[in-house]
């Protein structure tokens, strides 16, 4: 055996190209997995393919060509940058980057990783959920229940409360506020359907209030009068989300005339979901409500901090 360790990043995928084929395999691969919508799949899957998807292939396709960066989606692109700065820093480790739904396949890069004695697995969630990260274990485990010999995995649950992140999410923010001094900062995370929570005991709602209690008392160090909120984002289909909902949320600072900047801790890196959702679609929500100064504050994405907390992860183990 290749004495070898091996580190596993994974996302969840995004399309490889802004066409409509690309977006359609791919929503169509994520939106059928029962950890994401857990609808009876005979009743489901003729609803997503019939109404769905074509609907929002519409206006997505176009949302993604506004993001598209160096001709990949951000999602992609900073993944895979993140996944070559930490070769560069590990070089005792061979670092990979996977996606649960389409490319780079998981089953295709765990096989290449096959005969390493040991693989660490860390899902791009900060904060655990059985719709993002139970999803990657779960596959995980599948695809390597006949492997003979195989390697020693360590997954990585979540980091919603690692050291490293809350102080590299909190200096990030600082340099942004200490610019703008915005009235209002308001974290925002992607929701999930509130029957989660129950059926599955999901506890994802207590790992990202746990980030953002963390991140409040490092802030309210500097910023005493700095007022933080809490919200979710990226509502999709009927029945109830984690609430407050982050678009609720920004019309209320906008009607009474607050200024805000808004950070997504659950997203590690840049995505359709805080580029456009909330740098564009939600920016023009809060200054057609007569908001007056609105800010974005990116995510970690490739930057050195963002490496230092993968690589604290592993090193934890
Ligand atoms: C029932 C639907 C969805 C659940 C549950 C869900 C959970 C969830 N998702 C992320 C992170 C990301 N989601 C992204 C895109 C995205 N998410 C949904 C639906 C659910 N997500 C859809 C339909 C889409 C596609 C975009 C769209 O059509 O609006 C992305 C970005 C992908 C990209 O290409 O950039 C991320 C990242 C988390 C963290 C999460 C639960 C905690
Ligand atoms: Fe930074
Ligand atoms: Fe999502």
């Amino acid at each position: 055996m290749i004495e070898t360790r091996g580190l596993l990043l994974v996302n969840l995928g995004t399309p490889t190209q802004t066409t409509p084929s690309s977006i359609k395999s791919y929503l169509g691969e994520f939106l059928s997995d029962r950890h994401v919508v857990d609808l009876n799949a005979l009743i489901w899957l003729p609803i997503l393919y019939g109404i769905v998807i074509p609907n929002r292939l519409k206006y997505i396709t176009q949302h993604y060509q506004s993001i598209w960066l160096n001709n990949q989606s951000p999602l992609l692109y900073y993944s895979e940058q993140l996944c070559q700065k930490l070769n560069k820093v590990c070089p005792y480790l061979d670092c990979k980057l996977a996606m649960t739904y389409g490319e780079p396949e998981l089953a295709a890069t765990l096989n290449l990783m096959k005969y390493y004695n040991h693989i660490d697995i860390i899902s791009l969630y900060p904060q655990y959920s059985t719709t993002t990260t139970q999803a990657v274990i779960d596959k995980i485990k599948t695809i390597t229940s006949n492997w003979q010999n195989p390697p020693i995995f360590n997954f990585v649950r979540d980091y919603a409360d690692n050291t490293n992140y809350i102080e590299a999410l909190a200096q990030h923010i600082d340099q942004h506020i200490c610019i703008n001094q915005p009235d209002i900062l308001l974290l925002s995370y992607h929701g999930i359907p509130l029957r989660y929570i129950k059926k599955r005991r999901d506890n994802y709602i207590e790992r990202c209030l746990l980030t953002s209690q963390l991140l409040q008392e490092k802030l309210a160090k500097c910023y005493p009068n700095l007022k933080i909120m809490h919200s979710y984002q990226s509502r999709f289909g009927k029945g109830k989300w984690t609430e407050p909902n982050t678009s609720n949320v920004l019309i209320d600072i906008a009607k009474q005339g607050k200024s805000v900047a808004v950070i997504c801790p659950g997203f590690a890196v840049d995505c359709i979901e805080t580029l456009y959702e909330i740098n564009i679609e939600n920016r023009e929500l809060f200054m057609q409500n007569g908001g007056q100064n609105f800010s974005y504050i990116p995510a970690l994405n490739d930057c050195d901090q963002q490496v230092n907390i993968l690589k604290s992860l592993v090193k934890h183990h």
